[in-house]
């Protein structure tokens, strides 16, 4: 008999998550049946989605939703070897039951020494985020100027850097010093701290004086707002996230988009990732391609310990990751 910890949405978020808003259970799980596998989460991702949708999809006493890298520990099913990685969506769980749907290897070209942990970052969801968002949304082509907020985070680290393979100038914003010196360690052309400019409209006027072609949004908000009127004519945005507005007990009111919208014959246009979902393994196989040939750069910001992953969700929520937020179990 093997025990699972789970962790539990114990009472709906107000505002902004709180540890007390979780709880963490045990759970015996059964003997396996034929055809299952017992599998144990090695990696499991805290992402920004998870505030949103607990409110949409979830109800309080549901086990909070999420992905895993997870090793396969005992097989009954003749498909699945024991010992093998796989990504999972089951949630924040230790251990877990599965009959081998909706388990996604790891591609096979996956190098030995690459983290298997960026298969929920760089490698995962938020880099096919960045790339079709990129490519589909935004279609970005050379000599474009491409804006992304949040860019030190998980998918804004991977928009700039595909951005800049792809001959764009690329200016980023985020949240410390320490985010912008690596945003141009990875060769953004422009980033600035948010949180300290004088004037947001300055900042990015001066990062860019002829104004923006492309403008990954991952904020929303008041950033939304004045980045708006910064546009080129014709310019693209890709409304990726807006975390910003998240955590809001009372939402956000205008300015409103329809004048910058109108005057300057924008497109704007809202995304989410699964919409690729039968496109997964191209955007997988070029991400890694990049990451191994070194041009595109990761870092992992990595909490030790399941009994952690509700600092580790709030921590991110707050800022404190350099790239992809991750929990080593
Ligand atoms: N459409 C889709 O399919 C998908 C959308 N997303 C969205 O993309 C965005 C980025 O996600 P992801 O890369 O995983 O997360 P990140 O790794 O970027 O982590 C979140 C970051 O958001 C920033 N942030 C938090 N609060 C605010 C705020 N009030 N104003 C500005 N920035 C803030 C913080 O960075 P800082 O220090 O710079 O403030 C924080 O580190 C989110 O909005 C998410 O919902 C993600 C995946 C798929
Ligand atoms: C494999 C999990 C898919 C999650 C989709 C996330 C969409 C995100 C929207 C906003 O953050």
């Amino acid at each position: 008999m093997v025990t699972s910890k789970v962790w539990v949405l114990k009472k709906h978020f107000e505002g902004f998550p709180k540890t007390s808003d979780f709880e963490l259970k045990k759970i015996e799980l059964p003997n396996l049946k034929d055809g299952e596998l017992l599998l144990e989460s090695v990696f499991l991702s805290v992402d920004p989605y998870m505030r949103p949708y607990s409110r949409k999809d979830m109800k309080e006493g549901d086990i909070m939703i999420g992905t895993q890298v997870a090793r396969i520990v005992e097989s009954k099913n003749p498909a699945f070897t024991v010992g093998t990685f796989v990504v999972a969506g089951s949630g924040w769980r230790t251990h877990f039951i599965s009959d081998g749907k909706g388990l996604q290897l790891l591609p096979s070209s996956w190098p030995e020494s690459l983290p298997k942990s960026l298969a929920l970052g760089t490698v995962g969801m938020p880099g096919l985020t960045a790339y079709f968002g990129l490519l589909e949304v935004c279609k970005v082509k050379i000599g474009d100027t491409v804006l992304v907020n949040a860019a030190a985070g998980a998918v804004g680290s991977v928009v700039g850097q595909l951005a800049k393979i792809g001959g764009c100038k690329v200016v980023g914003s985020a949240g410390s010093d320490d985010k912008v010196a690596y945003l141009k360690k990875i060769g953004f052309d422009e980033a600035f701290n948010y949180k300290t400019v004088k004037s947001l409209d300055e900042a990015l006027r001066k990062a860019s004086p002829d104004g923006y072609d492309c403008f990954f949004d991952n904020v929303g908000g008041e950033f939304t707002s004045i980045a708006i009127n910064q546009m080129k004519k014709y310019g693209r945005i890709a409304i990726c996230g807006g975390i910003s507005q998240y955590n809001d007990t009372v939402p956000q009111k205008g300015p409103y988009v329809q004048i910058p919208m109108l005057f300057k014959e924008l497109l704007m246009e809202g995304f989410i990732v699964t919409r690729w979902n039968n496109r997964w393994e191209e955007g997988q196989k070029a991400l890694l391609k990049w990451v191994v040939e070194g041009k595109l750069k990761y870092h992992e910001h990595v909490t030790e310990g399941f009994e952690n992953m509700p600092m580790a969700f709030i921590g991110m929520l707050k800022g404190e990751n350099l790239g992809k937020a991750i929990v080593k179990v």
